[in-house]
């Protein structure tokens, strides 16, 4: 097996519980992040105490506080940062790339404002570096204790979707390829949205029965607005669609479902966040969910229900009643999938 040089911008705890694996495999990896007092926490406890407390960093894992030194001739360059920062990011390593450097994207967002996926942000800032986006049923507080996950890796490019598998797959970490970049993208952004949803329903005291209908016809409005933009619908059975929905509406690891649970129980937005401390993308994922809901005319009734709980204030017991007093409706529609993921 060949080793590779990989950068990993962003030391939360998906980078640095994604940098473990990379290490167990024998690649060098160099973990990049911005904040000096966590670099030095990190250096001399040899944890990553903020964010992954509770596992101990491998010792071949290069820390790096200079971005340059980071991503000098890298293999890949992985980006772990909230979806809001990743442009940002690109521009800062810009002038340090080749060009050839293939770009890993694991956050899970849409830009806000633009409506963009990551890739499209990606094509606009680095339009000449291989893509791929990997996502799934993942969280970082199992994955850095090797617990068994399986994820998806989508690229355009098969060989790059292959390349970055054999980077990743270990006997706990099993990595799958897929075409559809779109739908695994728009899967592991729009479950957020779900999820906080689910954490709602939670803290104001409902049941299995609530969390069940909410990943059920969650899936559904995700794989409605998910065929208009051009993502096969077979995705969203996947491991990025309705695996990534079931494991955050259902785990205590995941912040978007806690932060949810906080709102259900009372709490305001900006005490919720302070609460979880680490980035909550389905809070931004739900205003542009809203908004492509509406430029697609498709209906999102879970994510307009919680767009009005955290945009316009309202009432989370009023929101439950709107969603189970709207008109009858059939629960399948006719859904025919287009489009060709064949390589
Ligand atoms: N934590 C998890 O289990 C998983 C997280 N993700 C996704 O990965 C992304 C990162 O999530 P986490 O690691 O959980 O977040 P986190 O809150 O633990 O860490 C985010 C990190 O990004 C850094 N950061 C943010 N903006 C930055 C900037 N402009 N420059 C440099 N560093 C910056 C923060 O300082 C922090 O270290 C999110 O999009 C999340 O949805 C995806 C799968 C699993
Ligand atoms: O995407 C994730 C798990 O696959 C992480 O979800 P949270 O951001 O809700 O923790």
């Amino acid at each position: 097996m060949s080793y590779s040089k990989i950068a990993v911008l962003g030391a939360g705890s998906w980078g640095t519980a994604l940098s473990m694996v990379l290490c167990s495999k024998g690649h060098e990896v160099n973990l990049w992040m911005r904040n000096e007092e966590q670099y030095k926490d990190m250096i001399n406890t040899g944890k990553n105490n903020k964010y992954l407390p509770n596992v101990i960093l491998p010792s071949n894992l290069n820390l790096h506080l200079e971005l340059e030194k980071a991503v000098l001739d890298a293999d890949a360059i992985l980006i772990s940062v909230s979806s809001q920062s990743v442009r940002g990011i690109l521009k800062n390593i810009k002038p340090y790339l080749k060009g050839n450097e293939v770009i890993i994207n694991v956050s899970k967002g849409l830009e806000k404002g633009t409506h963009l996926r990551i890739s499209q942000v990606v094509c606009e800032e680095l339009p000449d570096n291989p893509f791929v986006v990997l996502s799934g049923p993942s969280h970082a507080e199992e994955v850095s204790k090797n617990m068994p996950t399986t994820v998806v890796v989508a690229s355009k490019d098969k060989s790059t979707a292959e390349f970055v598998q054999d980077l990743f797959i270990t006997p706990s970490f099993r990595v799958y390829t897929n075409p559809d970049v779109i739908g695994v993208e728009l899967g592991g952004s729009l479950k957020n949205v779900i999820a906080f949803g689910a954490g709602i329903a939670d803290g104001l005291g409902f049941g299995d029965n609530a969390r069940a209908a909410l990943i059920t016809r969650g899936i559904s409005e995700i794989t409605r607005l998910g065929k208009a933009m051009g993502a096969s619908i077979s995705t969203f059975a996947g491991l990025s669609g309705i695996g990534d929905l079931i494991v955050t509406c259902t785990s205590m690891h995941s912040r978007n479902r806690r932060a949810g649970i906080l709102i259900g129980e009372g709490k305001g937005l900006d005490e919720t966040l302070k609460e979880i401390g680490m980035v909550v993308e389905g809070i931004t994922t739900t205003k542009v969910a809203y908004e492509l809901a509406q430029q697609y005319n498709i209906e999102m009734p879970i994510t307009s229900e919680i767009y009005s709980i955290i945009y316009s204030n309202n009432n989370a017991k009023d929101a439950v009643s709107n969603l189970m007093c709207r008109n009858r409706t059939h629960e399948i529609e006719e859904v025919v999938d287009s489009i060709n993921t064949d390589w």
